[in-house]
């Protein structure tokens, strides 16, 4: 298997561009970024419980829903995918134990 966040990223760009009535994805973006958002926190919602609850396929269907409609909130907000996983990258840096305690200091 080798489809990536860019795949997904190049793939929700040229459904955009398509009509919102063949496209989930054209019609989510038409509602805006809020019903975007709201989207992306009921699938992060879903993918919570099925942790919680050791449901291992449930996890895999609603972590694949967070990715997406994450991504989809990433192209309504314009910002590049890139940007996010070039901040992911200044992190490996350091520790996620000495990124905290940098950014909140006790
Ligand atoms: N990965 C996904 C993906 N994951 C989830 N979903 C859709 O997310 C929707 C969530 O359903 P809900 O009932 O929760 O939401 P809703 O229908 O918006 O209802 P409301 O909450 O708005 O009332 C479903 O219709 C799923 O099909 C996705 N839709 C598209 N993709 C990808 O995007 C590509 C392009 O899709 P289209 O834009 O539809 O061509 C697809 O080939 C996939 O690769």
């Amino acid at each position: 298997m080798s489809f990536t966040l860019e795949d997904l990223e190049a793939r929700i760009a040229v459904r955009a561009a398509a009509s919102p009535e063949e496209s989930y994805t054209a019609k989510l973006l038409a509602r805006g970024v809020a019903k975007c958002a709201q989207k992306l926190g009921e699938e992060a919602t879903e993918a919570v419980i099925a942790a919680v609850t050791g449901d291992k396929p449930e996890l895999v269907k609603e972590a694949a829903d967070v990715l997406y409609h994450l991504t989809v909130v990433l192209r309504a907000a314009d910002v590049p995918l890139a940007q996010v996983m070039a901040e992911l990258e200044t992190r490996t840096a350091q520790s996620g134990l000495a990124e905290k305690a940098a950014r909140k200091p006790e």
